[in-house]
Protein backbone atom coordinates (compact mmCIF):
# COMPACT_ATOMS: atom_id res chain seq x y z
CA UNK A 1 0.00 0.00 0.00
CA UNK A 2 1.18 3.95 -0.83
CA UNK A 3 0.86 6.24 2.02
CA UNK A 4 -1.28 8.98 0.47
CA UNK A 5 -1.71 11.45 4.08
CA UNK A 6 0.50 11.16 6.68
CA UNK A 7 -0.11 13.61 10.02
CA UNK A 8 3.07 13.73 11.79
CA UNK A 9 2.46 15.55 15.30
CA UNK A 10 -0.07 17.84 14.38
CA UNK A 11 -0.82 20.44 16.07
CA UNK A 12 -2.67 23.79 15.65
CA UNK A 13 -3.59 26.97 18.23
CA UNK A 14 -5.70 29.84 17.55
CA UNK A 15 -5.32 33.15 19.32
CA UNK A 16 -8.84 34.76 19.60
CA UNK A 17 -9.13 37.51 22.21
CA UNK A 18 -5.85 36.94 23.95
CA UNK A 19 -6.34 33.60 24.78
CA UNK A 20 -4.79 30.61 22.71
CA UNK A 21 -7.15 27.90 21.72
CA UNK A 22 -5.72 24.45 21.09
CA UNK A 23 -7.79 23.21 17.88
CA UNK A 24 -5.44 20.14 17.00
CA UNK A 25 -3.02 18.51 19.96
CA UNK A 26 -0.53 16.04 18.35
CA UNK A 27 -2.36 14.21 15.54
CA UNK A 28 -0.35 11.16 14.19
CA UNK A 29 -2.30 9.42 11.53
CA UNK A 30 -1.91 7.61 8.20
CA UNK A 31 -4.17 7.46 5.29
CA UNK A 32 -3.20 4.93 3.07
CA UNK A 33 -3.94 5.77 -0.93
CA UNK A 34 -7.48 3.74 -2.03
CA UNK A 35 -9.03 4.17 1.50
CA UNK A 36 -12.09 6.15 2.64
CA UNK A 37 -11.26 7.42 5.64
CA UNK A 38 -13.68 9.03 8.09
CA UNK A 39 -13.35 11.39 10.85
CA UNK A 40 -16.11 11.42 13.31
CA UNK A 41 -16.35 13.75 16.40
CA UNK A 42 -18.72 16.34 17.95
CA UNK A 43 -19.07 20.01 17.21
CA UNK A 44 -15.65 21.55 17.86
CA UNK A 45 -13.41 18.15 18.40
CA UNK A 46 -11.13 19.84 15.36
CA UNK A 47 -12.55 17.65 12.78
CA UNK A 48 -12.62 20.66 10.11
CA UNK A 49 -9.25 22.24 10.80
CA UNK A 50 -7.51 18.74 10.50
CA UNK A 51 -8.92 17.68 6.97
CA UNK A 52 -7.98 21.17 6.12
CA UNK A 53 -4.38 20.80 6.93
CA UNK A 54 -4.63 18.48 4.19
CA UNK A 55 -4.96 20.90 1.55
CA UNK A 56 -2.90 23.90 3.44
CA UNK A 57 -6.01 25.65 4.13
CA UNK A 58 -5.15 25.30 7.95
CA UNK A 59 -1.44 25.35 8.41
CA UNK A 60 0.05 23.18 11.78
CA UNK A 61 1.29 25.27 14.71
CA UNK A 62 3.77 22.09 14.75
CA UNK A 63 4.35 18.86 13.21
CA UNK A 64 3.76 18.45 9.40
CA UNK A 65 1.36 17.38 6.88
CA UNK A 66 2.41 14.71 4.25
CA UNK A 67 0.36 14.20 1.14
CA UNK A 68 1.97 11.97 -1.23
CA UNK A 69 5.04 12.22 0.30
CA UNK A 70 5.51 16.22 -0.25
CA UNK A 71 5.23 18.41 3.00
CA UNK A 72 2.11 20.23 1.91
CA UNK A 73 2.47 22.22 5.17
CA UNK A 74 5.84 23.93 3.88
CA UNK A 75 4.90 24.71 0.27
CA UNK A 76 3.71 28.39 -1.06
CA UNK A 77 3.26 30.03 -4.55
CA UNK A 78 2.55 27.95 -7.90
CA UNK A 79 3.90 24.30 -5.75
CA UNK A 80 1.15 24.38 -3.55
CA UNK A 81 -1.25 25.45 -6.10
CA UNK A 82 -0.16 22.24 -7.87
CA UNK A 83 -0.32 20.31 -4.51
CA UNK A 84 -3.91 21.19 -4.35
CA UNK A 85 -4.68 20.50 -7.45
CA UNK A 86 -4.25 16.68 -6.89
CA UNK A 87 -6.84 17.28 -3.86
CA UNK A 88 -10.30 18.11 -4.66
CA UNK A 89 -12.44 19.26 -1.51
CA UNK A 90 -16.22 19.30 -1.19
CA UNK A 91 -18.42 21.13 1.45
CA UNK A 92 -21.94 20.96 3.64
CA UNK A 93 -23.06 24.08 2.15
CA UNK A 94 -22.19 23.31 -1.67
CA UNK A 95 -20.02 26.48 -2.53
CA UNK A 96 -20.96 26.91 -5.88
CA UNK A 97 -21.20 29.85 -7.80
CA UNK A 98 -24.47 30.54 -8.05
CA UNK A 99 -24.44 32.81 -11.02
CA UNK A 100 -23.20 30.21 -13.27
CA UNK A 101 -24.63 27.13 -14.75
CA UNK A 102 -23.91 23.96 -13.78
CA UNK A 103 -21.22 23.03 -16.50
CA UNK A 104 -19.67 26.53 -15.88
CA UNK A 105 -19.02 25.43 -12.42
CA UNK A 106 -17.59 22.12 -13.19
CA UNK A 107 -15.22 23.30 -15.73
CA UNK A 108 -14.13 26.63 -13.40
CA UNK A 109 -10.69 24.35 -11.86
CA UNK A 110 -10.33 23.51 -15.55
CA UNK A 111 -10.71 27.04 -16.56
CA UNK A 112 -8.41 28.41 -13.69
CA UNK A 113 -5.77 25.31 -14.44
CA UNK A 114 -5.79 26.44 -18.31
CA UNK A 115 -7.12 24.42 -19.55
CA UNK A 116 -8.52 24.06 -23.37
CA UNK A 117 -11.70 24.52 -24.28
CA UNK A 118 -12.39 21.01 -26.52
CA UNK A 119 -10.49 18.77 -23.45
CA UNK A 120 -12.86 20.97 -20.84
CA UNK A 121 -16.00 19.94 -22.78
CA UNK A 122 -14.82 15.92 -22.86
CA UNK A 123 -13.92 16.37 -18.76
CA UNK A 124 -17.08 18.17 -18.03
CA UNK A 125 -19.41 15.80 -19.80
CA UNK A 126 -17.59 13.14 -18.59
CA UNK A 127 -17.92 14.64 -14.76
CA UNK A 128 -21.55 14.92 -15.55
CA UNK A 129 -22.24 11.62 -16.81
CA UNK A 130 -21.14 10.03 -13.96
CA UNK A 131 -22.75 12.51 -11.47
CA UNK A 132 -25.81 11.92 -13.29
CA UNK A 133 -26.60 15.46 -14.20
CA UNK A 134 -26.23 15.86 -18.16
CA UNK A 135 -29.34 16.88 -18.22
CA UNK A 136 -28.89 19.95 -16.22
CA UNK A 137 -25.86 21.40 -17.69
CA UNK A 138 -27.07 24.38 -18.52
CA UNK A 139 -29.13 24.64 -14.97
CA UNK A 140 -28.00 27.17 -12.58
CA UNK A 141 -27.37 25.89 -8.77
CA UNK A 142 -31.18 27.82 -7.42
CA UNK A 143 -32.54 25.55 -9.81
CA UNK A 144 -30.66 22.12 -8.36
CA UNK A 145 -32.10 20.10 -4.96
CA UNK A 146 -29.54 19.45 -2.13
CA UNK A 147 -28.69 16.22 -3.56
CA UNK A 148 -28.39 17.96 -7.38
CA UNK A 149 -25.96 20.34 -5.63
CA UNK A 150 -23.68 18.10 -3.71
CA UNK A 151 -23.40 15.96 -7.38
CA UNK A 152 -22.17 19.47 -8.71
CA UNK A 153 -19.95 19.99 -5.92
CA UNK A 154 -18.51 16.42 -6.27
CA UNK A 155 -18.02 16.77 -10.30
CA UNK A 156 -15.88 20.23 -9.51
CA UNK A 157 -13.94 18.33 -7.03
CA UNK A 158 -12.98 15.71 -9.71
CA UNK A 159 -12.48 17.89 -12.36
CA UNK A 160 -8.63 18.17 -12.09
CA UNK A 161 -8.59 14.20 -11.51
CA UNK A 162 -7.34 14.77 -8.11
CA UNK A 163 -6.05 11.44 -6.11
CA UNK A 164 -7.36 12.55 -3.10
CA UNK A 165 -11.11 14.49 -1.93
CA UNK A 166 -11.66 15.74 1.32
CA UNK A 167 -15.09 16.29 2.85
CA UNK A 168 -16.26 18.67 5.26
CA UNK A 169 -19.58 17.41 6.57
CA UNK A 170 -20.73 16.98 2.84
CA UNK A 171 -24.20 14.88 3.50
CA UNK A 172 -25.09 17.01 6.81
CA UNK A 173 -27.57 19.52 5.00
CA UNK A 174 -29.42 17.00 3.18
CA UNK A 175 -32.37 14.75 4.08
CA UNK A 176 -31.45 10.63 4.66
CA UNK A 177 -32.68 9.75 1.22
CA UNK A 178 -30.41 12.05 -0.50
CA UNK A 179 -27.73 11.06 1.96
CA UNK A 180 -27.59 7.98 0.55
CA UNK A 181 -27.33 8.68 -2.63
CA UNK A 182 -24.82 10.71 -1.80
CA UNK A 183 -22.36 8.44 -0.05
CA UNK A 184 -23.72 5.65 -2.77
CA UNK A 185 -21.73 8.05 -5.61
CA UNK A 186 -18.59 8.73 -3.25
CA UNK A 187 -17.95 4.94 -3.19
CA UNK A 188 -18.22 5.17 -6.64
CA UNK A 189 -15.31 8.00 -7.00
CA UNK A 190 -13.76 5.80 -4.89
CA UNK A 191 -13.81 2.31 -6.33
CA UNK A 192 -13.83 3.74 -10.57
CA UNK A 193 -11.24 6.74 -10.17
CA UNK A 194 -9.39 5.34 -7.28
CA UNK A 195 -9.78 8.71 -5.38
CA UNK A 196 -8.97 8.33 -1.61
CA UNK A 197 -11.56 9.82 0.47
CA UNK A 198 -11.47 11.41 3.92
CA UNK A 199 -14.42 12.29 4.96
CA UNK A 200 -15.33 14.56 8.18
CA UNK A 201 -18.65 13.81 10.04
CA UNK A 202 -20.32 14.11 13.07
CA UNK A 203 -22.85 11.17 11.77
CA UNK A 204 -21.10 7.99 12.95
CA UNK A 205 -23.76 6.47 10.81
CA UNK A 206 -22.05 7.91 7.46
CA UNK A 207 -18.75 6.18 8.76
CA UNK A 208 -20.57 2.89 8.73
CA UNK A 209 -21.86 2.80 5.51
CA UNK A 210 -18.72 3.93 3.67
CA UNK A 211 -15.84 3.96 5.21
CA UNK A 212 -13.12 1.54 5.72
CA UNK A 213 -11.34 3.01 8.46
CA UNK A 214 -12.28 5.75 11.02
CA UNK A 215 -10.27 8.23 13.44
CA UNK A 216 -12.77 9.42 16.34
CA UNK A 217 -11.50 12.97 17.63
CA UNK A 218 -11.71 14.32 21.07
CA UNK A 219 -11.16 17.96 22.18
CA UNK A 220 -8.03 18.20 19.22
CA UNK A 221 -7.04 14.35 19.91
CA UNK A 222 -7.27 11.63 18.03
CA UNK A 223 -8.93 9.24 20.52
CA UNK A 224 -9.03 5.83 19.06
CA UNK A 225 -8.39 4.89 15.31
CA UNK A 226 -8.49 1.60 13.11
CA UNK A 227 -10.49 -0.64 10.65
CA UNK A 228 -14.20 0.51 10.97
CA UNK A 229 -15.18 -3.18 11.83
CA UNK A 230 -12.70 -3.11 14.64
CA UNK A 231 -13.76 0.13 16.22
CA UNK A 232 -17.42 -0.51 15.58
CA UNK A 233 -17.20 -4.42 16.97
CA UNK A 234 -15.03 -3.40 19.94
CA UNK A 235 -14.68 0.71 20.71
CA UNK A 236 -12.56 1.43 23.69
CA UNK A 237 -12.84 4.83 24.09
CA UNK A 238 -16.32 6.38 26.08
CA UNK A 239 -16.25 8.86 23.07
CA UNK A 240 -16.03 6.20 20.27
CA UNK A 241 -18.47 3.91 22.71
CA UNK A 242 -21.15 7.00 23.08
CA UNK A 243 -20.60 7.35 19.02
CA UNK A 244 -21.30 3.49 18.50
CA UNK A 245 -23.65 2.68 20.60
CA UNK A 246 -26.14 6.02 19.17
CA UNK A 247 -26.41 3.50 16.15
CA UNK A 248 -25.95 0.02 17.17
CA UNK A 249 -28.44 -1.00 19.96
CA UNK A 250 -26.42 -3.94 20.86
CA UNK A 251 -25.89 -2.96 24.74
CA UNK A 252 -28.63 -1.78 27.29
CA UNK A 253 -28.59 1.64 28.24
CA UNK A 254 -28.85 2.24 32.44
CA UNK A 255 -32.88 2.88 32.04
CA UNK A 256 -33.20 -0.26 29.64
CA UNK A 257 -31.37 -2.24 32.29
CA UNK A 258 -33.79 -1.18 34.87
CA UNK A 259 -36.72 -2.37 33.37
CA UNK A 260 -35.33 -5.58 32.60
CA UNK A 261 -34.16 -5.69 35.76
CA UNK A 262 -37.76 -5.49 37.01
CA UNK A 263 -38.57 -8.26 35.50
CA UNK A 264 -35.63 -11.08 35.05
CA UNK A 265 -34.28 -11.43 38.52
CA UNK A 266 -31.40 -14.05 37.56
CA UNK A 267 -28.11 -13.41 36.62
CA UNK A 268 -27.68 -11.27 33.67
CA UNK A 269 -24.32 -11.30 30.96
CA UNK A 270 -23.65 -9.93 27.83
CA UNK A 271 -22.56 -12.17 25.47
CA UNK A 272 -19.80 -10.94 22.23
CA UNK A 273 -21.53 -12.46 19.20
CA UNK A 274 -18.96 -12.01 16.21
CA UNK A 275 -18.56 -13.64 12.98
CA UNK A 276 -18.62 -17.57 13.39
CA UNK A 277 -17.23 -20.13 11.54
CA UNK A 278 -19.51 -23.08 12.72
CA UNK A 279 -23.21 -23.04 13.24
CA UNK A 280 -22.87 -24.48 16.98
CA UNK A 281 -25.72 -23.27 18.75
CA UNK A 282 -23.16 -22.74 22.04
CA UNK A 283 -25.54 -20.97 24.22
CA UNK A 284 -28.48 -23.50 24.41
CA UNK A 285 -25.35 -26.61 23.76
CA UNK A 286 -24.00 -25.07 27.40
CA UNK A 287 -26.97 -23.99 29.04
CA UNK A 288 -28.43 -27.58 28.62
CA UNK A 289 -25.21 -28.75 29.75
CA UNK A 290 -25.13 -27.19 33.00
CA UNK A 291 -29.03 -27.71 33.81
CA UNK A 292 -29.32 -23.48 33.17
CA UNK A 293 -31.97 -21.61 31.43
CA UNK A 294 -31.61 -18.80 29.87
CA UNK A 295 -33.75 -15.45 28.43
CA UNK A 296 -32.61 -13.30 25.86
CA UNK A 297 -33.44 -10.05 27.39
CA UNK A 298 -31.79 -7.75 25.08
CA UNK A 299 -29.17 -7.40 21.95
CA UNK A 300 -28.66 -6.74 18.68
CA UNK A 301 -26.58 -8.23 15.64
CA UNK A 302 -25.53 -5.85 13.07
CA UNK A 303 -23.58 -6.66 9.16
CA UNK A 304 -20.32 -4.41 8.69
CA UNK A 305 -18.17 -5.03 5.78
CA UNK A 306 -20.12 -8.35 4.91
CA UNK A 307 -19.14 -9.84 8.92
CA UNK A 308 -21.28 -10.04 11.68
CA UNK A 309 -21.03 -8.76 15.17
CA UNK A 310 -22.77 -7.68 17.93
CA UNK A 311 -24.14 -8.53 22.00
CA UNK A 312 -26.51 -10.53 23.52
CA UNK A 313 -28.07 -9.69 26.74
CA UNK A 314 -28.81 -12.99 28.85
CA UNK A 315 -30.78 -13.86 31.94
CA UNK A 316 -29.40 -17.23 33.43
CA UNK A 317 -31.27 -18.91 35.44
CA UNK A 318 -30.01 -21.50 38.29
CA UNK A 319 -28.14 -22.31 41.26
CA UNK A 320 -25.26 -20.04 41.41
CA UNK A 321 -22.55 -22.94 40.91
CA UNK A 322 -24.23 -24.53 37.77
CA UNK A 323 -24.52 -20.39 36.23
CA UNK A 324 -20.60 -20.12 37.38
CA UNK A 325 -19.83 -23.70 35.21
CA UNK A 326 -22.34 -22.15 32.58
CA UNK A 327 -20.59 -19.06 32.06
CA UNK A 328 -17.02 -20.64 32.77
CA UNK A 329 -17.56 -22.50 29.52
CA UNK A 330 -19.36 -19.86 27.55
CA UNK A 331 -15.87 -17.99 27.76
CA UNK A 332 -14.53 -20.38 25.96
CA UNK A 333 -16.50 -19.26 22.99
CA UNK A 334 -17.17 -15.74 23.35
CA UNK A 335 -16.25 -12.95 25.82
CA UNK A 336 -19.03 -12.56 28.53
CA UNK A 337 -19.39 -9.94 30.89
CA UNK A 338 -21.65 -9.95 33.81
CA UNK A 339 -23.86 -7.27 34.56
CA UNK A 340 -24.22 -6.49 38.32
CA UNK A 341 -27.14 -4.71 40.07
CA UNK A 342 -25.07 -1.80 40.82
CA UNK A 343 -24.80 -1.45 37.04
CA UNK A 344 -28.14 -1.97 36.33
CA UNK A 345 -28.96 0.79 38.68
CA UNK A 346 -26.00 3.29 37.39
CA UNK A 347 -24.95 2.41 34.40
N1 LIG B 1 -9.97 30.38 12.47
C1 LIG B 1 -10.26 30.06 13.75
N2 LIG B 1 -10.04 30.95 14.75
C2 LIG B 1 -10.31 30.63 16.03
N3 LIG B 1 -10.80 29.44 16.43
C3 LIG B 1 -11.04 28.53 15.48
C4 LIG B 1 -10.78 28.78 14.10
N4 LIG B 1 -11.11 27.66 13.39
C5 LIG B 1 -11.56 26.77 14.30
N5 LIG B 1 -11.50 27.27 15.54
C6 LIG B 1 -11.89 26.58 16.78
O1 LIG B 1 -11.24 25.33 16.83
C7 LIG B 1 -12.12 24.33 17.35
C8 LIG B 1 -12.22 23.20 16.38
O2 LIG B 1 -12.94 23.63 15.24
P1 LIG B 1 -13.30 22.67 14.03
O3 LIG B 1 -14.18 23.44 13.10
O4 LIG B 1 -12.08 22.05 13.53
O5 LIG B 1 -14.17 21.58 14.80
P2 LIG B 1 -15.11 20.48 14.19
O6 LIG B 1 -14.82 19.24 14.93
O7 LIG B 1 -14.99 20.45 12.72
O8 LIG B 1 -16.52 21.00 14.63
P3 LIG B 1 -17.72 21.57 13.75
O9 LIG B 1 -18.39 20.38 13.19
O10 LIG B 1 -18.55 22.29 14.76
O11 LIG B 1 -17.08 22.47 12.73
C9 LIG B 1 -13.46 25.02 17.60
O12 LIG B 1 -13.56 25.32 18.97
C10 LIG B 1 -13.37 26.27 16.79
O13 LIG B 1 -14.11 27.33 17.39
Amino acid sequence: MTTAITFDQVSKSFQTKGRTFEALRDVDLTIEAGEIYGIVGYSGAGKSTLLRTINALERPTSGRVLVGGREISSLTGPELYRARQRIGMIFQQFNLLRSRTVYRNVAYPLALAGVGKEETLDRVEELLDFVGLTDKALAYPSQLSGGQKQRVGIARALATRPDILISDEATSALDPQTTGEVLELLQRVNAEYGVTIVLVTHEIDVIRRIADKVAVMDAGRVVEHGAVYEVFSNPQNPTTQRFVSSVLHHVPSAETLAAIRAVHHGRIVQLHVENRESNDPFLSRVARAHGVDFNIVYGGVDELQSRLFGSLTVELLGDNASVDAALAELGETTSVREITDREAVHA
